[in-house]
């Protein structure tokens, strides 16, 4: 058995960084995410005038329930959507004029369900080049709140940075969700916020957040769940062993369910208490799966589809095309130019069964990309990458960390 100490949970950070910085008081958070998407938000929040204090297991930030502490800023987002989404709709609770601009591929990703929902709020906003897309200034005079609608399809980021931002509205938030995508990630929201002191109710796909505020709290940060799927997948694919502990039956994440699809596929998976292992068998079996839920572990499910012993189809997985980049292609090119035979279409991919041949992996930039195939290369000697280090946005020594775990198993 391997313990696989993995970092921090991004979306719990990024969660918890903007909750401290709401709150009353100073909160606390212990084992935060230290990574490109993290760092970008926690120097957004200081761009917007917060107190954030950072040593390296523990970050403590002063909170200001008024807003930013500053009338004019400039935050750059960098690729993180959660920055990119979640920081305008602070900043546009406060007072002030407030610019967002982030990387090539944020600029091209959609925020305008978010933008149109803030402006039905009242809050005045402009877009700079393209209308729904970065970069954007928010000039921030409070939120009343009220009733509005919202269409989440094509990322449930927009639902949670209205949530998270509900609390601080005059007269609190009814959202109605037309569509939904990513569904866990709104009950993380949901239970942090709830942490954090706020009062939050959904019923059907109505969401209603009451004014009052959030209290800081002392939050330690579970594991990323995303980032646990490559040690479980590669676990899986080698007939070798990954305890992660901190993930248990309690996780926030709906990752932790991408080792239900591992179980379905063979592997012998554990949930305990407060860890999870994963437990390769040697009998790895194609399935048809549905990640609507799950879609960050899409990637890794498709780089090492070719060595189940059945086709592995994915399914409901449109919003892997509006992400770092279009996971759904990026997956099926690199698996193609291996040598694999592919089919995709709008929402799906299906793999079949084959010998991937060792070549240089196009990561568009993409993180999970690259941490994918280099789960699919132990089964691939002289696998490259013509971009290893993008994964600096969730995990900037996963490299080193892997060939530690490699070298513990033996492969
Ligand atoms: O809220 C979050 O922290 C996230 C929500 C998901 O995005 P979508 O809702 O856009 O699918 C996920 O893919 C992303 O990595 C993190
Ligand atoms: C999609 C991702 O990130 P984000 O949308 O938060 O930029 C991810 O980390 O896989």
């Amino acid at each position: 058995m391997t313990v696989v100490a993995v970092p921090g949970s991004k979306s719990v950070t990024a969660r918890a960084l903007f909750l401290a910085a709401a709150a009353e008081g100073e909160t606390v958070l212990r084992r935060p995410l230290l990574s490109d998407d993290t760092d970008g938000f926690a120097e957004g929040l200081v761009r917007l005038g917060y107190a954030v204090e950072r040593s390296a297991d523990a970050w403590r930030i002063t909170g200001r329930p008024e807003g930013p502490a500053v009338d004019r800023a400039e935050v750059y987002c960098r690729d993180a959507a959660t920055a990119a989404r979640f920081l305008p709709a602070l900043a546009a609770a406060g007072h002030g004029s407030f610019r967002f601009d982030a990387s090539a591929q944020m600029r091209r990703r959609p925020v305008a369900p978010l933008t149109d929902a803030l402006r039905s709020l009242g809050v005045d906003l402009r877009h700079e080049e393209a209308e729904g897309r970065l970069p954007l200034t928010v000039l921030a005079d409070g939120i009343k709140g009220g009733a509005i609608e919202l269409d989440a399809s094509l990322s449930s980021q927009f639902l949670t940075a209205l949530l998270l931002t509900g609390p601080l509205t005059a007269e609190g938030l009814r959202i109605h969700v037309t569509g939904i995508v990513s569904v866990p990630y709104v009950e993380i929201t949901l239970a942090m916020m709830r942490r954090f002191g706020a009062r939050v109710t959904r019923e059907g796909d109505v969401f209603t957040v009451a004014p009052g505020g959030y209290r800081a709290t002392d939050y330690a940060i579970e594991p990323d769940a995303s980032t646990a799927s490559y040690f479980f997948a590669a676990a899986a694919l080698t007939g070798r062993s990954a305890t992660v502990p901190g993930l248990g039956a309690d996780a926030l994440q709906g990752d932790l369910r991408f080792v239900e699809v591992l179980r379905t596929m063979g592997a012998r998976v554990e949930i305990g208490h407060d860890a999870t292992t994963v437990t390769g068998t040697g009998r790895l079996g194609g399935l048809t799966v549905a990640m609507r839920d799950i879609s960050d572990t899409m990637p890794t499910l498709a780089a090492i589809a070719p060595f189940a012993d059945g086709p592995v189809r994915i399914e409901d997985v449109y919003n892997t095309r509006v992400k770092e980049c279009d996971r759904l292609e990026a997956c099926a090119r690199n698996l193609r130019s291996q040598g694999v035979r592919v089919e995709t279409g709008r929402d799906w991919i299906e793999i079949h069964p084959g010998t991937p041949a060792p070549v240089e992996i196009a990561c568009h930039g993409d993180h999970r990309i690259a941490m994918s195939f280099a789960v699919a290369g132990l089964r691939t000697p002289g696998t490259t990458f013509d971009d290893p280090g993008c994964v600096k946005k969730t995990f900037p020594g996963f490299h080193e960390f892997f060939a530690g775990v490699r070298q513990e198993w033996g492969v």
